[in-house]
């Protein structure tokens, strides 16, 4: 037996020893969780036996609800720990079929030996509890694995940083327990396993990259000085891989008190939000909040306007074919940008002398504090007082209003008549009241004056009680016609920064407020000037946030999202060479280079994703392109084909994508430029093949042949892709360089682009080695 053998055989002994141990804690815990789950469905089932239930009177009535709550909090506590005992037990069960992937020997500065660190998913203790056989990849002293070769090395433990020597740095794979391959590495994890990782096939759900975590990200994942992180990375570098590691590591690293509910993920769009779903559950831990920045607007505004998506704005843009002096694309730039902002904090300090406008306060259809009144009842407050303490004390002010109304309206018939609508527990909370409030004596009689007055009491209140609400909600403020001002003539400014068009963007602009209609570009900043005119509320929940395609949110976005978690921290991610909407290419990116220095930035430039041919190739028409590192991954030259019209292109569409079928590649995507232009080409696939057609609402897909629009395509992957039509008239501006790029650059093993007619000019750039390049013209239809 070599000396390979018996290392190999060694190794598998301890694998088995892991594994059996393992599988005693497994049996061990399942039967712990069984009682558990027994006793749960026992109190489900039992749930209304146990809580003795009777509503006749009002102390029984309390004494239900006493015996209720006392049940459920029974009951949620067992849930509890059967969920937890349930989330060790799926861990260990992972555990058991690949404990761990890495293993360091460590020799600590003083210290005669080496020890071994086995580093897996999660940790695992000896029989005795009193080693680890395995080593949370989380654990500081996994950090060495991730950071050094074999060598001298350090690591920050909890108060100190702990130096030594890297004697062995060994890498696995095991899979059912079965020790299938095992490399000593040098820096770089495994360009091995991280070679066979990269060949495997594109999945639909993204995967955990733990194992073969490079330095480079390893710096993001246990990022700890910055409170605002910025990523930059080349496309397929491995950003959101690494963000996901991140949250993971974070909530290892300060499980006291960061809890999934505490992180925020803002997406760029529903698709992508299943994509990532699986990555943390993999790694034993819960997902955090996911969102995507429209549907947070959503929430906050829909029920006010009806608001248009991002994927609608970007697909009137790309439909436009004069973007100069087009104002709607103009207002889209504009809007976006911190002078649009400053522009508004402006006219909020006039809102301070004059110009709030203000709603009707009514009661039962009649009038009960007029517009007018409201207004001068605010411009009256003192003129120090910001708008928010102002409208705080018009709160006030109405409330007593209401006070007022209630005595009087309490006296009214229609009272009388509703008091016929109240329910049984309405009636037994009176009589409870009228007993307490009666003096013992031998014949009490409910006295019922006393009756209707409380009776009456409580029909008032509980008509009152929305409107009370609606005021606490300054529901009497009318933000929309106070922000429409700022379009209207009377407040024209003149200034350099505003755009050319300013005055049809003014008209465009109130004419869809009006209609209660919220263009994107609208969205933010209405919704900015909606939350400091009535008082900015942060959320102080969410401890971190993380924005991935950070480069499509705007200057403006981006200082609003700062508003809304103050005491978050923040990591973005994204790539400059993939803004793809039109705010987004302005120099105040948050990504842009030319972007104040404030942040601590790290840049990835190495791609992982797709075969160092296609790198090679998409990165050819990029500014800075040559500064975009390929993985050392083999693979086909990307095939360009330019052909004479839509039939020849069908033609070599169905040709390609049996090729693709016939070479096994299971995701096969076709990316088109519009929404449009998908429909078209799915509505012609899907007379030869099963396609799949994704739109915005998209929240999964399957493997197989899907037809998707560019900027939908954002942030995953497919084996194969085709590029529909990448022709000079399609793509030509700073705009749509970068969609073909963030189009090709989901492709992981092969790239055909088709173009009908003279193929764009980004491509033309490409030297000619890097692509294999065909004409097809009419008469040539029939030869490949
Ligand atoms: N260290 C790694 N080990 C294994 N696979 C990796 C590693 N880093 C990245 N990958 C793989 O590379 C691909 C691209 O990763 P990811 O989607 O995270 O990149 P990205 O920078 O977010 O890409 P893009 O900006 O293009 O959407 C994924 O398949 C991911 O699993």
């Amino acid at each position: 037996m070599g000396e390979y053998e018996e290392d190999l055989a060694k190794e598998q002994e301890r694998v088995n020893l892991v594994v059996k141990l393992i599988k005693q804690k497994i049996n061990k815990i399942s039967t712990h969780v069984k009682t558990i789950k027994d006793r749960v469905i026992d109190i489900r089932k039992n749930f209304w036996e146990d809580v003795t239930v009777n509503l006749e009177e009002m102390d029984d009535v309390i004494e239900t609800q006493a015996s209720l709550k006392q049940q459920a909090e029974f009951l949620s506590e067992r849930e509890r720990s059967h969920g937890q005992l349930s989330k060790q037990l799926d861990t260990l069960e992972r555990l058991k079929d690949s404990p761990y992937f890495g293993r360091i020997d460590f020799m600590e500065e003083g210290e005669k030996e080496a020890s071994s660190i086995y580093i897996g998913i999660a940790s695992l203790m000896d029989e005795q509890e009193e080693d680890f056989l395995i080593y949370d990849w989380r654990a500081p002293i996994s950090s060495l694995y991730y950071d050094y070769p074999p060598g001298k090395a350090s690591y920050q433990a909890i108060d100190e940083q702990i130096d030594g020597e890297i004697t062995l740095k060994r890498q696995y794979i095991i899979r059912q327990g079965t020790l299938k391959g095992m490399f000593n590495t040098g820096l770089t994890i495994g360009d091995h396993l991280l070679q066979s990782v990269l060949g495997d096939n594109a999945d639909t759900k993204m995967k955990s990259i733990v194992a073969t975590i490079q330095q480079e990200q390893n710096q993001i994942i246990r990022n700890e000085k910055s409170r605002i992180l910025v990523v930059q990375g080349v496309a397929g570098s491995g950003k959101t891989s690494a963000a996901l590691q991140r949250v993971a590591y974070l909530l290892y690293r300060y499980r006291e008190h960061l809890k999934s509910e505490n992180i925020v993920l803002f997406s760029p769009n529903s698709l992508f939000n299943s994509y990532v779903a699986t990555v943390l559950p993999e790694l034993g831990e819960d997902n955090m909040k996911q969102t995507t920045f429209y549907r947070y607007i959503d929430t906050q505004l829909g029920d006010q306007f009806a608001i248009e998506s991002p994927f609608d704005q970007m697909e009137y843009y790309l439909q436009v074919n004069d973007h100069q002096s087009d104002s709607r694309v103009e207002a889209m730039r504009y809007k976006a940008s911190l002078h649009f902002k400053e522009q508004i904090d402006q006219f909020l300090t006039t809102l301070i002398e004059e110009g709030m406008t203000f709603r009707n306060v009514r009661f039962r259809g009649k009038l009960i504090v007029s517009k007018k009144e409201i207004h001068d009842y605010f411009y009256k407050l003192k003129g120090n007082l910001s708008i928010p303490l102002r409208l705080e004390k018009v709160v006030h002010w109405l409330l007593e209003k209401i006070d007022q109304l209630e005595e009087i309206e309490r006296e009214k018939d229609w009272v009388l008549e509703e008091t016929e609508l109240l329910d049984k527990a309405d009636y037994l909370e009176v009589h409870q009241q009228l007993e307490d409030e009666t003096p013992f004596e031998e014949d009490v009689f409910i006295d019922s004056t006393k009756e209707e007055e409380l009776l009456r009491n409580k029909v008032i209140k509980k008509r009152l009680r929305p409107l009370r609400k609606k005021i606490k909600r300054f529901y009497f403020t009318d933000v929309k016609n106070t922000y429409i001002q700022l379009f209207e003539a009377s407040h024209q400014q003149q200034s350099d920064l505003l755009p050319q068009n300013w005055q049809e963007i003014c008209e465009l602009t109130s004419q869809s407020l009006k209609a209660n209609f919220l263009t994107w570009e609208d969205a933010t900043p209405y919704l900015y000037f909606e939350k400091i005119l009535l008082g900015f509320q942060a959320n102080r929940s969410i401890q971190h946030v993380f924005i991935d395609e950070a480069q499509d949110y705007s200057a403006f976005q981006f200082v609003y999202l700062q508003k809304m978690f103050p005491s978050s921290r923040m990591t973005l991610l994204g790539d400059i060479n993939q803004a793809i909407y039109i705010h987004a290419l302005e120099e105040d990116n948050v990504l842009a280079d030319s972007a104040e220095e404030k942040h601590e930035k790290i840049t990835l430039t190495r791609s992982y994703r797709s075969t160092k041919p296609i790198v090679e190739f998409t990165s050819s028409w990029m500014p800075n392109g040559d500064k975009i590192e390929a993985f050392n991954r083999e693979g086909v030259l990307p095939v360009v084909m330019e052909v004479d019209n839509t039939s020849i292109a069908a033609d070599k569409l169905v040709y390609k994508i049996n090729d693709y079928q016939a070479a096994e590649h299971q995701t096969i995507a076709v990316i088109c430029k519009t929404m449009q232009e998908s429909e078209q080409v799915s509505k012609r696939l899907s007379q030869e093949f099963d396609v799949t057609l994704m739109g915005p609402n998209a929240h999964t897909y399957q493997k197989g042949i899907i037809v998707i629009p560019a900027y939908l395509a954002k942030g995953i992957e497919f084996d194969a892709v085709i590029i529909y039509n990448a022709s000079h008239k399609r793509y030509q501006n700073e705009l749509e360089r970068n969609l073909l790029y963030t189009a090709c650059t989901r492709a992981m093993h092969e790239l055909f682009v088709l173009s009908i007619g003279e193929v764009s000019t980004f491509i033309e750039q490409v030297p000619k080695n890097r692509f294999t390049h065909y004409k097809i013209h009419e008469f040539q239809k029939n030869q490949r």
